[in-house]
């Protein structure tokens, strides 16, 4: 029978009704290798890259998150993850989008059986990370060949397994964006095209970036109305650059709450990383503008210091702590729902 999730939502254990959805974390990993982002160690501490995860070191390794090699690969945390999303479920979290994707070592097959057993709805990406993680014969494949991988893990199933992909991403671009990159955002915006799945970014480090994404992606026909934006968290710095960008109409993702060091490998001194309140002030504003309908937040959790097992503040953070802040900042439950809950099922809903 011909695959169709249209008017639905497609999860690693099948589609689900939109109102099936609830509250949803809308950019995380769970099973994921981000050792390319390994960074070099503080002056300080030249040896830190060999240390364990232990107690003494959470300080050290709170500062400086890449640069601990055991840190970056979430491969091997699944119990741990498992005893997360129970807990998120307990908080009243329903769902996951899990935005690992091709050069990122998706395992599909692991995050079905975390949702099998925590009874977290998780949806799983497919497309390409950033030019750095592509396979090495990237340069002769063809866009059509790109997209014919995409449309399978959406329509039979990703990873030699049947578990099927229900969002195109997180597609990965880098600044200035490469040619490859270009051609596999063309290559998801066809894959949009032909199964109605929906789409989520990973822009570049540089405010022109989501900008020049999206008119890439329009370019190919993608719908943008069904296309989220991330970590414009570390990528924009003012509420002009936000609200220019929201006239594009895409979502737009503050997605590393919990996060609140105020550097990183990648800022530079003009771009410090927000803390959660700055995070919190800034969405007030877009939703003053009128943007409520394009809103979702997430942690964006890669890296082992922030599970809850290892002292970090865990999935739940944005229930248990995020939540309160916003609705004392003055957000209301009516604008925390459309975030937290319609927001993201429209986008997941595939058209
Ligand atoms: C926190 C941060 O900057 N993360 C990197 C990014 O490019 O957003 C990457 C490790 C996801």
């Amino acid at each position: 029978m011909a695959h169709t999730v249209k008017g639905r939502i497609q999860t690693v254990l099948g589609p689900i009704e939109p109102q099936k959805l609830g509250m949803t974390l809308t950019h995380e990993h769970l099973v994921a290798d981000f050792s390319i982002f390994q960074a070099p160690p503080p002056k300080h501490a030249p040896h830190m890259g060999t240390l364990s995860l232990t107690m003494e070191n959470l300080g050290l390794i709170r500062q400086y998150p890449y640069s601990l090699s055991a840190n970056i690969n979430l491969h091997g945390e699944e119990e741990h993850m498992g005893e997360e999303l129970k807990f998120y479920k307990k908080n009243g979290g329903c769902s996951i989008v899990e935005c690992t994707s091709l050069g990122l070592k998706r395992d599909v097959g692991k995050l079905r059986k975390i949702s099998m057993e925590s009874g977290v709805n998780i949806i799983c990406g497919t497309s390409y990370y950033i030019d750095s993680t592509h396979p090495s014969d990237m340069d002769t494949l063809t866009q059509e060949q790109l997209v014919s991988t995409m449309v399978h893990d959406i329509t039979e199933g990703a990873d030699g397994t049947n578990v099927r992909c229900g969002v195109i991403g997180e597609v990965g671009c880098s600044w200035p964006l490469t040619d490859n990159e270009r051609k596999v955002l063309k290559a998801s915006a066809a894959a949009q095209i032909a199964t109605g799945c929906p789409v989520i970014i990973h822009p570049g480090r540089h405010t022109d970036a989501p900008t020049e994404i999206i008119r890439v992606l329009q370019e190919a026909g993608g719908d943008v109305r069904a296309t989220v934006m991330s970590h414009l968290d570390r990528t924009f710095f003012s509420a002009e650059e936000f609200l220019e960008f929201a006239q594009l109409g895409c979502f737009l993702e503050w997605d590393f709450f919990g996060l609140e060091v105020s550097g990183s490998p990648w800022q530079s001194v003009k771009t410090d990383m927000p803390n959660d309140a700055a995070r919190i002030n800034m969405i007030l504003h877009v939703l003053q503008e009128g943007h409520a309908d394009q809103v979702v937040i997430s942690h964006d959790m890669d890296t082992k210091h922030r599970l809850m097992h290892y002292g970090g503040h865990g999935f739940s953070h944005i229930l248990l702590n995020v939540v309160p802040m916003m609705l004392r900042k003055g957000i209301s439950q009516d604008d925390i729902n459309k975030i937290l809950i319609d927001n993201p099922r429209k986008w997941l809903t595939f058209n």
